[in-house]
């Protein structure tokens, strides 16, 4: 059985690595310099890198520049994510040399030019779908975008490679993951899907492992590890097989 990958989060927000609470913009606890958190997490031994252009995901402008130096300051593989929604978002999101993007409102807004960007560029783009229940959210979570298992089933149509699943209800409440969604998700899909929200301990990560044979590809760790819940090697270890 292949091991659960564990991606760290970087989430910028105003030139700063933060993290809110359910994404409400307003909620944010500081943890300084992004570059610095994403260097601690790649010597802890990440394998991935989960970067967020809060601005970007807001429209409260952008964090472009510190996100490039991030991304390329890596060796390890870098996700990106945060207001990649047209050509040249999208065109400046991969020359930073990330391993793939996310798209979260273009997926509801924009449906066609997914389908295109999913066609042209095949595994470098995942789904973030970010849902509260089953309403998927856009535009930094403040607007409804549909149902997810009906976008869910036309972006498995048009060939989505993976899709990162948010239970913005849980996202940076240390409350445990929702693994009832994660397992709906995996049952009407055959992609990857990876976990996002809510881990709060080694046994949560233990309990998002045990759906790796269910499809569950990798976990978001974001406020546990900047709370100091534990250690990401710590968290290494817990899901090493
Ligand atoms: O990660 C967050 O906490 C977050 C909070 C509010 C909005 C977005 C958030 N993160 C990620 O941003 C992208 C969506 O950006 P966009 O809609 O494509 O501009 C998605 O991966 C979210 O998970």
């Amino acid at each position: 059985m292949p091991k659960l990958e564990l991606l760290p989060a970087v989430d910028v927000r105003d030139g700063q690595a933060v993290r809110l609470v359910h994404g409400e913009s307003g909620s944010e606890t500081s943890y300084g310099s992004p570059l610095e958190a994403a260097l601690a997490w790649q010597s802890a031994g990440a394998e991935w890198l989960h970067l967020v252009d809060l601005d970007a995901a807001f429209g409260t402008g952008d964090n472009r520049a510190l996100i490039a130096e991030v991304a390329g300051a890596m060796d390890i593989k870098v996700e990106l994510s945060g207001g990649i929604r047209d050509d040249a978002s999208l065109e400046a999101a991969l020359a930073t040399g990330c391993r793939r993007v996310n798209l979260g409102t273009a997926a509801l807004e924009t449906p066609e030019w997914v389908a295109k960007v999913i066609a042209e560029h095949g595994d470098k783009i995942a789904v973030g779908l970010d849902v509260r229940g089953t309403t998927l959210r856009g535009r930094g979570w403040t607007r409804d975008g549909g149902d997810l298992y009906e976008t869910l089933a036309r972006l498995d149509a048009e060939g989505c490679a993976r899709y990162v699943v948010t239970d913005i209800a849980k996202d940076g409440t240390l409350e445990g993951p929702n693994l009832g969604l994660l397992r709906d998700v995996c049952a009407v899909t055959d992609r990857p899907v990876v976990a996002s929200g809510g881990v709060s301990s080694l046994d949560d990560l233990r309990a998002i492992s045990l759906l790796v044979p269910e499809g569950v590809e990798g976990a978001i760790v974001g406020k546990a590890l900047y709370a100091k819940a534990f250690t990401l090697e710590e968290a290494l270890k817990a899901v090493a097989v």
